[in-house]
């Protein structure tokens, strides 16, 4: 199992961080994330100043980010004084200058203000990042923990910044979730980070990880197509998972807020009682709205990170990707799946570029995420394309060929069958 970040906590001595040091030269790392763990919360000074020529001289220029608070940032610059956001981004730029790629000052311990607010430089911008400050003892054990936090993201292949997003909102929230617990007697608390164990989200189980298989038959509503053929959101809905649909989306790009809203609350039942997942076209609002099962978002539409803080771990995300890299940063953003088209000529998505098996192989091999097909298939070819075989293609996602049709559940049960016998046979 090879090491793909490292993150430095306490380091005694000056002799520990050269050996450090040494090591990762030996077994580089993608990234090297330095807590310079010198002053406590509690104030106490924990490292003497040999080991702090070290971390200078030695241990910084290795770093892609080193994340001092406040009485760190100035130990670590001579005891200058640290008072206002603008010494922060001072000592930040100075800190810089000793080598790392970032450096994020945290401010939780600054006095008086009313946020807690951290600036990371990156050697041109500074982004500042402003959070509740939430009044507790139990804060002992914050400063590691966005540090591990922020690793663990890296590993995840998160960017710098989202890495530290994430992990600010994550100490946010578990320091809210255990602000009130009385545990020991000292001047701190620790703080609860296994909180989300304890949500009722997680107890409900709403929290189990997408099931890839749920893509095999991606049935998408079309409300022109609905028009047409005289037929509510919800009876096509209904249509589609009696006909054995394994996911439905609300494409309803010509519906009014309110009456989308109304459909989508009908459409969560008759999906939840079928055990089908429910998700939104664009609409995050209407998806928090509804408490649909997620949202699937194209590359205009709000970022999969953005939705993926609205809406939380538990709910599912996908992104229309139709290029590696958008595939790449899908799975950076945390989705769960990529809908990858027009394999064929469609007219249902408007100026929507045809890939072709080309397109969709390359998006396949090179996805993370599980991908489900979509553009222009019907009936005569989609066992072409399960055919295809690529491991991670898992299904398809299909418009027309249901919902433009007299009788949904039997195009449905139909394309379903030729599915599966196209699974049997690649
Ligand atoms: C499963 C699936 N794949 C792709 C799309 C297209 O989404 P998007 O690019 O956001 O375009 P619109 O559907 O919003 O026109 C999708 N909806 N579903
Ligand atoms: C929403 C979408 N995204 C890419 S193609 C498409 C429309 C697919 O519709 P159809 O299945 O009728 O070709
Ligand atoms: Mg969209």
């Amino acid at each position: 199992m090879s090491v793909d970040v490292v993150k430095t906590g306490m380091l005694p001595s000056a002799g520990v961080v050269k050996v450090l040091c040494e090591s990762l030269r030996k077994f580089p790392v993608k990234a090297l994330v330095v807590d310079p763990v010198m002053v406590s919360t509690s104030g106490d000074t924990l490292s003497g100043p040999s080991t702090l020529a070290t971390y200078r001289d030695e241990l910084f220029s290795v770093a892609d980010i080193v994340t001092p608070n406040v009485k760190e940032a100035s130990k670590l610059l001579g005891d200058v004084s640290l008072h206002t956001i603008s010494d922060m981004r001072n000592a930040a730029e100075s800190i810089y200058k000793l080598g790392p790629k970032y450096v994020l000052v945290k401010g939780g311990d600054m006095p008086d203000s009313s946020d807690a607010i951290d600036v990371l430089f990156d050697g041109k911008e500074f982004t500042e990042l402003r959070g509740p400050r939430i009044k507790t003892r139990n804060t002992h054990g914050t400063g590691c923990t966005l540090a591990s936090c922020i690793a663990a993201e890296l590993a995840k292949g998160a960017t710098m910044l989202h890495a530290v997003q994430v992990a600010k909102k994550f100490v946010e929230s578990a320091l809210y979730h255990s602000k009130d617990l009385v545990i020991g007697n000292g001047p701190q608390g620790p703080f609860d980070h296994l909180f989300e164990l304890k949500s009722p989200l997680y107890k409900m189980g709403s929290l189990q990880k997408f099931n890839p298989d749920n893509l095999f038959l991606y049935a998408v509503t079309d409300s022109g197509m609905n028009k047409k053929w005289d037929r509510s959101i919800k009876d096509a809905v209904k249509a589609a998972i009696e006909g054995g649909a394994t996911i439905v989306q609300l494409r309803e790009k010509d519906a009014d807020t309110r009456e989308f809203l109304e459909a989508a609350k009908a459409c969560v039942q008759i999906c939840k009682s079928s055990g089908v997942p429910l998700l939104i076209n664009d609409r995050i609002d209407v998806a928090l709205a509804c408490n649909a099962d997620g949202v699937h978002v194209g590359q205009s539409d709000m970022p999969a990170w953005e939705v993926r803080e609205l809406l939380g771990p538990g709910k599912i995300i996908g992104v229309s990707c139709k290029t590696l890299d958008q595939a790449e940063q899908a799975w950076k953003d945390g989705a769960d799946y990529i809908g990858c088209g027009g394999v064929f000529p469609t007219t249902t998505k408007k100026n929507n570029p045809t890939l072709g098996f080309e397109g969709l192989r390359t998006v396949c091999l090179a996805s993370k995420l599980p991908v489900v097909a979509i553009g222009g298939i019907n009936a005569g070819n989609a066992g072409s394309v399960m055919e295809l075989g690529f491991p991670n293609l898992k299904g398809v996602a299909v418009v027309s060929a249901l919902f433009d049709q007299e009788c949904v559940a039997i195009e449905t049960r139909n394309l379903r069958s030729i599915l599966k016998n196209a699974c049997s046979r690649s």
